[in-house]
């Protein structure tokens, strides 16, 4: 078993890592001190595969474990939703040390982490993450939050999980699209962080999309570390965590745009990677070559680097909404070189058309 540790006083907890990693949840749940009414929160098709099991799991351990299963996909992450959900806990009476775990992929995740830190003001939350997207970023670091469906995650809060527990054998059933998803955002760690990442995922790219278990746990590993890292320094994205935000100003606007239903979440990431290296590239911060290995990395792992569905107003519109946005300032994320970005909040509005124009040329289909 690999630990990686999030260490942030009294909210710090552990992230689990191992194949079969989830067969251990009732041992890890006796440590949690936890009652022993738990909901379990799923979407149908995670549900399915795996809800069964982990009650189960959890039965025999003693507790009674309820699934509630909510549609799959990304327009379940909306107040809606957690309305449905705060019914659910309300009629099986939990309370405030009851705990709510995650079972799915990030939309679930979110969700539950929403309702979890507001049901009752706040009950005990557990991640177990099943996409790879999931076991790499947003079951670490407590961001959760639902859309509006003017923007992404605007209803939200900064709520910590107790535990992660990542099960890497989850990865075998996910479709491959997911998994390149997932890829959008490990790229992004060796893109703001650590040069000697990116190069291991450049060298082992055809292990990575056979899903080999050993690299797929390095990985997640190595993922879950330069998280932990950089929430440790800032937890409420005051100042640093913003770069954990490379790809996304441009990439939320896109998700938006395309009403959350054309591009996933990692694959408008991908092309907002793009888009920040460009904008950074006009700027003179970056060379071309620099982009162009970001460019071959994303394509490598079939990730899309243009939106043609998009225009540039409607885009431009939308990156005002950012979550980054102060005094009517966006604070982008800009590529220095690989490994290293750098936050900036004067960027001239022709060279963020500049870049706009070039991401949504259809020059390269997907
Ligand atoms: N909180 C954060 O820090 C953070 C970070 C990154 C992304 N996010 C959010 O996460 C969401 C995206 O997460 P996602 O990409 O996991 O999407 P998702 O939760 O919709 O999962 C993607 C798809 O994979 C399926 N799936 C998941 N695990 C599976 C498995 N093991 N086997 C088979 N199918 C499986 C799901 O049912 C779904 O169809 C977005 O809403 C994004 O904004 C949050
Ligand atoms: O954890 C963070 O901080 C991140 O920014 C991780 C992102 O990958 C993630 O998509 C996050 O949900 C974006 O947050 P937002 O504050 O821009 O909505
Ligand atoms: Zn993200």
């Amino acid at each position: 078993m690999v630990n990686v540790k999030v260490k942030l006083e009294k909210r710090s907890y552990n992230i689990h890592i191992d194949v079969s990693a989830s067969n251990l949840i009732g041992n890890f749940m006796q440590t949690m001190k936890v009652n022993k009414k738990i909901l379990v929160i799923s979407d149908t098709t995670v549900g399915n595969l795996y809800g069964r099991q982990m009650v189960e799991l959890l039965v025999k351990d003693g507790y009674a474990a309820e699934l509630c299963c909510v549609s799959t996909g990304e327009h379940s992450k909306s107040v809606d939703m957690a309305m449905e959900l705060y019914t659910k806990a309300i009629t099986l009476k939990l309370d405030r040390n009851c705990a709510i775990i995650a079972l799915g992929g990030g939309v679930i995740g979110d969700l539950s982490g929403f309702v979890a830190a507001t049901y009752l003001r706040g009950v005990p939350f557990i991640q177990i993450p099943t996409s790879l997207l999931a076991q790499v970023d947003s079951s670490v670091g407590g961001k959760v939050a639902v859309n509006h469906p003017m923007g992404k995650n605007l209803i939200g809060a900064f709520y910590q999980p107790r535990m992660v527990l990542i099960d890497i054998n989850f990865l075998s059933t996910l479709p491959n699209r997911e998994l390149y998803t997932g890829l959008a955002e490990v790229i992004k760690y060796g893109m703001i962080a650590d040069k000697e990442f990116f190069t291991y995922l450049c060298d082992h790219y055809q292990q990575i999309l056979d899903k080999r278990p050993e690299v797929l746990t390095e990985i997640v590993r190595r993922s879950c570390e330069i998280k932990a890292w950089v929430v440790e320094q800032d937890e409420c994205e005051s100042s640093i965590r913003a770069i954990l935000n490379f790809g996304h100003t441009i990439g939320h606007a896109i998700e938006a745009d395309t009403n959350f239903s054309r591009y996933n979440h990692g694959e408008a990431v991908a092309i907002g990677m793009y888009g920040a290296a460009l904008i950074s590239k006009h700027l003179n911060m970056c060379s071309q070559a620099t982009v162009d290995i970001l460019k071959h990395i994303l394509l490598q792992f079939n990730l899309p680097v243009s939106a043609p569905e998009c225009g540039i107003d409607d885009l431009f519109k939308l990156l005002y909404r950012d979550k980054k946005v102060l005094d009517n300032k966006i604070t982008w994320v800009l590529l220095n070189e690989i490994g290293e970005v750098k936050l900036c909040n004067q960027v001239p509005e022709n060279i963020v058309k500049l870049a706009l124009a070039e991401i949504t040329q259809s020059n390269t289909p997907f």
